[in-house]
């Protein structure tokens, strides 16, 4: 479905063209992030949808698929217009019963994150006052708005796992030319956004890799002996760019650090990233797609044909919505799940009370019967 609508920014009528795709409804909710993006289109939408009804499936989360995307480079407008196109998005797909609880739930994807999905969930609010459910139109909220501590680094963290979960095979690790653990491994990164800040984060101060170059949109930062990640993101929250990082030598042209000698390929920014032109050139053991569809068809296969194996997206990062599904179901569920700990902690105390009880019954009934034989006799 593609929706137009204009906003007036600044005095200005600007119009807005997004789409919401839906692949599979046959499990509801339909479930999918909402990306902002200038070069999204309609069929990448639908091919990201679809991509959420496998993920679904594959991690057994109880959701259809669905995708959505506004075409627009956020970096281009402050807070306040971002806010007025978000709600008027909203308010469009809600409309089109595009955004509900029961039937299609967004969630954070390229280009927003918990501030769009709370205004999300604020404009569903206010046109829906009687669903007892609006918290669960969307996930991927902050905490104190409905949402759950762990979805933000989710993704990352799930390709993580994903990872870890590779290495405990050593037939398969074997046979993707390497040997022992994640422990010095040199690991690449394309994109240090939600994803790959985390996943790169995670992979370096818990297992031990070492994150030897990271691509970004400006170019790469390379350093053998392995980057400080938490660093290099603190730079680009402060420089707003990776240029002039001390500790790492800088390509202008990131592409080419795609084709950098390393033990695992992480993409993590955008879709069709190593096709037939630089798939020949990939000089890694393992990819890990953390983005959604980084290998076209025609590069999967050459690779393939190479020995490189591929650890695929609707795997890789799928721990995003797997964390979304206990997000929408604390929402709907409308208990806390600190509580619902406490009162599991309080009725099996209960039954443990009442086990005692039974017991001291029990023995004070044969000591009885003892007393009663013991004076018979
Ligand atoms: N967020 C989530 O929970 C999930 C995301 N995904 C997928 O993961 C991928 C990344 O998403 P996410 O991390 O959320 O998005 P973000 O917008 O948070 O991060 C994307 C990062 O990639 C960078 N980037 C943009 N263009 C390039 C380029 N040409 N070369 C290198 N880096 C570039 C961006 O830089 P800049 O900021 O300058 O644009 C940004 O740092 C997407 O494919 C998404 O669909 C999959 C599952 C869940
Ligand atoms: O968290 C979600 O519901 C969806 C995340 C997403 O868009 C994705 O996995 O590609």
């Amino acid at each position: 479905m593609q929706i137009r609508f204009p906003v007036k920014i600044k005095g200005e009528i600007e119009v807005f063209t997004g789409w919401r795709a839906v692949h599979s409804n046959h499990r509801l909710p339909v479930k999918g992030g909402i990306r902002y993006a200038s070069y999204a289109d309609q069929d990448e939408v639908e091919a990201l949808a679809a991509l959420m009804t496998y993920k679904c499936a594959i991690v057994d989360v109880p959701f259809g698929g669905s995708k959505g995307a506004l075409q627009i480079d956020p970096s281009k407008y402050d807070r306040d217009a971002l806010e007025q196109i978000t709600r008027r998005f909203t308010l469009e797909l809600v409309r089109k019963g595009y955004l509900s609880p029961s039937e299609n739930v967004p969630a954070p994807d390229v280009g927003t994150g918990q501030r769009e999905m709370a205004w999300m969930a604020d404009t569903y609010k206010h046109l829906h006052p009687e669903d007892i459910n609006y918290m669960a139109c969307v996930t991927g909220k902050p905490v104190n708005h409905g949402g759950i501590r762990g979805r933000v680094e989710a993704t990352g963290r799930g390709v993580e796992y994903a990872l870890q979960e590779f290495f405990r095979h050593p037939a398969d690790v074997g046979h993707a030319g390497m040997s022992g653990t994640l422990e010095g491994k040199r690991i690449i990164v394309q994109g240090l956004g939600n994803v790959g800040y985390h996943a790169a984060k995670f992979l370096s101060e818990d297992d031990g890799a070492l994150i030897t170059a990271i691509i970004e949109r400006d170019g790469a930062l390379i350093n053998d002996k392995g980057l400080k990640v938490e660093a290099v993101y603190q730079y680009i929250q402060e420089h707003g760019t990776i240029k002039g990082y001390p500790d790492a030598s800088f390509e202008a042209d990131g592409k080419v650090v795609l084709e950098k000698s390393c033990d695992i390929l992480i993409p993590a920014a955008l879709e069709g990233q190593i096709t037939v032109e630089n798939a020949a050139r990939i000089d890694t053991k393992l990819i890990a797609e953390a983005a959604n569809g980084p290998v076209t068809f025609g590069a999967d296969a050459i690779l393939r044909e190479r020995g490189i194996t591929i650890m695929p997206d609707a795997y890789v990062n799928a721990g995003g919505v797997t964390v979304s599904y206990f997000e929408w179901i604390r929402n709907i569920s409308h208990i806390r799940f600190g509580r619902m700990q406490r009162r599991q902690d309080e009725m099996r105390g209960h039954q443990i009370a009442n086990l005692l009880r039974g017991v001291a019954i029990l023995r004070k009934f044969v000591l009885g019967i003892q007393a009663q034989a013991n004076s018979k006799t």
